[in-house]
């Protein structure tokens, strides 16, 4: 995420899944699939992750992500929105000193996870984010899910099944199909040294396009 700050001496932030900014920023920085939203300022930039485990919030989501607790599928769906909304005075903080932030799931997944489960719907789903800071890029690091699965981590959390991560997927797609965000779709099965070299390319167009541009919120 790119956000726009007042003045930032050296320029502007960005919010990649990373996103943009909602008031004027300064000069850029530089938002499973797993999105990554660009937030940007310039010239730092601050990595994040969601669900961030560390607050009471976060540690309730983990319990149920590890299984140690069970809870209701509306209820994990407002907590993962909630972590995200406690972040976001931090957030904007940082965005306005021109720091770039770079987000890793962000709503996204929120949405994508739960509405690929029975009985939800995409447009409930994104009710309880709207309004959160909007990323100025959303990369969307796409993997065959059984070349995934061949990958360090995969198969122990809740949600972690290829027919599960399938529907997701699907979710991702139709998200993908709103034209007022800035999502880029990258070839996960590169190296990563590839990569890399891909994504901070995106990043730094991106950081230098919206430097000047006002934060954003997302979904409105
Ligand atoms: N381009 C790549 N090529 C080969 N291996 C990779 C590549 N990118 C990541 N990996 C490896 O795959 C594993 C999973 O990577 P990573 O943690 O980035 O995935 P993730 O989708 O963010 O996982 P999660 O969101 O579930 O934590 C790690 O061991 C990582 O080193
Ligand atoms: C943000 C967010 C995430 N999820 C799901 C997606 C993954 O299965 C886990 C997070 O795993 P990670 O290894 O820490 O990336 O949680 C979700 O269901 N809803 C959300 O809002």
């Amino acid at each position: 995420m790119t956000h726009r700050g007042p003045a930032c001496p050296a320029g502007g932030a960005a919010l990649i899944p990373a996103p943009p900014p909602l008031q004027p920023r300064p000069p850029p920085l530089q938002a499973p699939p797993s999105p990554l939203p660009v937030l940007s300022p310039p010239r730092s930039h601050c990595p994040g992750s969601a669900p961030e485990r560390s607050t009471e919030i976060g540690q309730l989501i983990s319990s149920y992500l590890v299984k140690d607790k069970n809870l209701e599928d509306h209820t994990i769906h407002l907590l993962f929105s909630a972590n995200r909304w406690e972040h976001v005075p931090l957030m904007k903080e940082k965005l306005h000193k021109g720091i770039t932030l770079v987000v890793d799931r962000y709503a996204f997944s929120g949405v994508a996870f739960t509405s690929a489960k029975e009985n939800f719907c995409l447009e409930w789903c994104k009710q309880p984010d709207i309004g959160l800071p909007k990323p100025d890029l959303i990369l969307f690091l796409q993997l065959h899910p059984e070349e995934a699965a061949k990958r360090g981590n995969f198969g122990n959390e809740r949600y972690e099944n290829s027919s599960f991560q399938e529907k997701v997927l699907q979710s991702f797609y139709h998200l993908m199909t709103d034209k007022t965000l800035n999502w880029k779709v990258m070839d996960a099965s590169k190296n990563i040294e590839d990569l890399h070299r891909e994504i901070k390319s995106i990043a730094e167009k991106t950081m230098q396009e919206v430097q000047n541009k006002p934060l954003e919120e997302l979904w409105k």
